[in-house]
């Protein structure tokens, strides 16, 4: 990109636009607004709200306060809420069973919120991991996570959540294939119109440590192994292109980032590269350190929530998906 030539100093001076509240607005170059955001939020099983202890200000929901965090959303003009359930440990088991159950709590709170207010999209993660006593987001062999298998289970966990009403389906589970399978199990069973957000360049990363505490897979943050046979090395970006381009020619509509601000390199690589709707997802840690460091009085934390989802704009993000969405639509509405 070539810079125009500027007049030399004196005759240049950045700061005459920066000098009043008015005239910076009129230079803006991005702007957050309440419909770039997606509202990250996990339901359990039980009745009322459960704080989360690592995500201040975070509460699991019922399926009855999710239909009303939906109903809220849609007065702040938040377009899309992206649900993660708690389930008791009690029902979990190695092959997470019940993951494609449709009476299961993801598919009661996808009709609950579309019921409730149905001009908001619902999205849904497609993965084991809530669901399987290990933690891991696939079928595991030998102590090895298995491709394939793994697939199989996702095409019914996927079509269980198209048919309950989700209206994005989001695997987040970086299985090798899965998005042509789950296409092609969309298009037969008649859910041609059910979006795939694709977690495409998700990252063996140590930001995911709350999120673990807000739906009990707590396991694998204590050690027992890790993800980095599947979720991509924090070190690359190269492969992250490669990622996304099999993901699009196997049929995403859109596709993630995730996490989100440590990441914003491959955001915007991604956007320059593909020019496809792409999202950034500001995770739990990112979450938690945030609201950490404001309760410590060691940041204004609503002026580093404003900054962060101003960065992911300016990085190029369609949208974030992000804890803080209430808050920040409220704030921006
Ligand atoms: N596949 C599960 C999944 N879906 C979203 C997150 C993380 C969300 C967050 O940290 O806010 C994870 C955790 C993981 O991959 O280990
Ligand atoms: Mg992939």
């Amino acid at each position: 990109m070539t810079v125009p030539p500027l007049a030399p100093y004196p005759a240049t001076r950045l700061r005459r636009l920066r000098q009043a509240d008015w005239s910076r607005r009129l230079v803006r170059e991005t702007e957050v607004r309440p419909a770039d955001l997606i509202w990250s939020m996990v339901v359990h099983e039980g009745e009322g709200c459960v704080p989360v202890a690592s995500m201040p200000g975070v509460e699991r929901l019922s399926v009855k306060e999710a239909a009303k965090a939906a109903v809220r959303a849609r007065d702040l003009g938040i377009p899309a809420i992206a649900i993660f359930p708690h389930i008791d440990p009690s029902r979990k088991d190695a092959a997470g069973s019940i993951a494609a159950d449709p009476d299961g709590v993801i598919p009661r709170a996808v009709k609950a919120m579309k019921d409730a207010a149905p001009e908001v999209g619902i999205m849904c993660d497609v993965a084991l991991d809530p669901f399987t006593d290990h933690g891991h987001d696939g079928v595991v062999e030998g102590g090895r996570i298995l491709n394939d298998a793994t697939i199989e289970r996702l095409i019914e966990q996927g079509l269980m959540q198209a048919a309950a009403g989700a209206d994005i389906l989001a695997p987040s589970d970086m299985m090798d294939g899965r998005i042509g399978a789950l296409r092609g199990a969309l298009e037969a069973d008649g859910f041609q119109d059910t979006m795939i957000m694709s977690y495409a360049a998700k990252y063996a990363s140590a930001f995911y440590g709350p999120y673990r505490d807000a739906i009990g897979s707590a396991k694998l943050s204590a050690g027992q192994g890790d993800k980095k046979t599947y979720q991509m090395d924090p070190a690359n970006t190269e492969e992250a292109i490669r990622e996304v381009a099999l993901d699009i020619a196997e049929g995403a509509d859109m596709i993630m980032v995730k996490p989100g601000l440590p990441y914003l390199d491959i955001l915007r690589r991604l956007v320059d590269e593909f020019r496809m709707p792409t999202y950034a997802f500001q995770v739990s840690g990112e979450y938690a350190m945030i609201k950490a460091a404001g309760a410590n009085g060691w940041i204004d934390e609503e002026r580093a929530i404003l900054e962060s989802l101003a960065a992911f704009k300016r990085a190029g993000a369609a949208g974030i998906i992000t804890y803080f969405a209430p808050w920040a639509a409220e704030k921006l509405g």
